[in-house]
């Protein structure tokens, strides 16, 4: 007879969003070929960030995200309060991933709309698009009002950015990254040609603020239209797709145009698709 229990004891709901949260970011750095962005191949369009560091930095956020979930089952409703409490918590793990990458940005985006979706998704899962909007609407008092990128490239080009995307319940994943990964699937793409396919559906439409603010309105241009060619040449599961979707990555990287956002958005509905499909809030949609 053992003196010990060896037996770890059961993850939480809130451990549990915070590694889904981590497997998604981990899955979207991970997918390859994607377009000027890192991945397992190299750099993409960038030269201060790496795939390990990409990885290094999924895994800084986990205490942020689930101290998101927590603060969520703790305050239990949509208000100021949890609006503020994420906030708080949210810039923090700005400050973790800064530490963790050396100052460079790897997941600003991604902290905002995966804290938002966590956060929303232990507190209301049969909604957690719409609460995450709503918590979106509401004002941060504390949040600093920094000239960011997207804030440039807002009052230059009128773009909705990051902010918007979230106000508006992630249109950009409910109405086209999630219909395409199930459609892809559907048709047998397989599960990498599935995810690209979602990646490339987003930047069809996306005012990506990271391109705008490299590449201006051209390089939008150039990574809506190009993405959507990949899709009408029968996704990166044909041949033909595939051979737009390589003249896109050197397209994009000759425009120095990533598409961070975008990318940011994938890992939101790998999210969304992986806790609909593990099942741990039982009808999440
Ligand atoms: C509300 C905030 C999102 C701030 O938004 P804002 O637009 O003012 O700020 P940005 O700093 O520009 O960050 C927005 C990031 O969101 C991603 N993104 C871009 N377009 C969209 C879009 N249309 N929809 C959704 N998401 C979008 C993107 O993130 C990725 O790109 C990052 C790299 O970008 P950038 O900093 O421009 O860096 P580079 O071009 O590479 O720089 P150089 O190398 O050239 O110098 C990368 O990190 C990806 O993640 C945008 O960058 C929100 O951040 C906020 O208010 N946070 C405060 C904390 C908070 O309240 N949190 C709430 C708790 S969840
Ligand atoms: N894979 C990636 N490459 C570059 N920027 C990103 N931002 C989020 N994911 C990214």
């Amino acid at each position: 007879m053992h003196a010990f229990n060896l037996q770890a004891p059961p993850l939480s709901l809130a451990d549990r969003l915070a590694d889904l949260a981590v497997d998604a970011l981990i899955d979207e750095a991970d997918l390859s070929p994607k377009p000027a962005l890192v991945d397992r191949r190299g750099n993409g369009a960038h030269t201060d960030l790496h795939l390990g560091l990409m990885h290094a930095s999924a895994l800084a956020l986990w205490p942020a995200f689930k101290e998101m979930a927590e603060a969520a089952l703790e305050i239990g409703e949509v208000g100021l309060s949890l609006r503020e409490a994420i906030g708080r918590i949210g810039r923090e793990g700005e400050q973790a991933m800064l530490a963790t990458t050396n100052g460079v940005n790897t997941h600003r985006g991604a902290i905002w709309a995966l804290g938002l979706l966590v956060t929303a998704a232990a507190l209301q899962p049969n909604s957690i698009a719409l609460c995450a909007a709503r918590l979106a609407l509401l004002d941060d008092r504390y949040a600093p009002k920094p000239l960011s990128h997207g804030a440039q490239v807002a009052q230059r080009y009128g773009a909705r950015g990051a902010r918007e995307e979230a106000q508006l319940g992630f249109p950009s994943v409910l109405l086209r990254g999630l219909p395409q990964l199930q459609n892809s699937r559907a048709n047998g793409a397989g599960e990498q040609n599935a995810r690209l396919d979602a990646l490339l559906a987003i930047m069809t439409e996306l005012a990506d603020t990271c391109v705008l603010y490299r590449a201006g309105e051209q390089g939008l241009r150039a990574m809506q239209s190009g993405a959507q060619a990949v899709l009408d040449a029968g996704g990166s599961a044909s041949l033909t797709g595939r051979r737009r979707l390589h003249e896109l990555d050197q397209q994009l990287i000759a425009l120095n145009a990533s598409p961070g956002g975008a990318a940011d958005l994938l890992a939101a509905t790998l999210l969304l698709d992986r806790i609909e499909r593990d099942g741990i809030l039982q009808g999440a949609f």
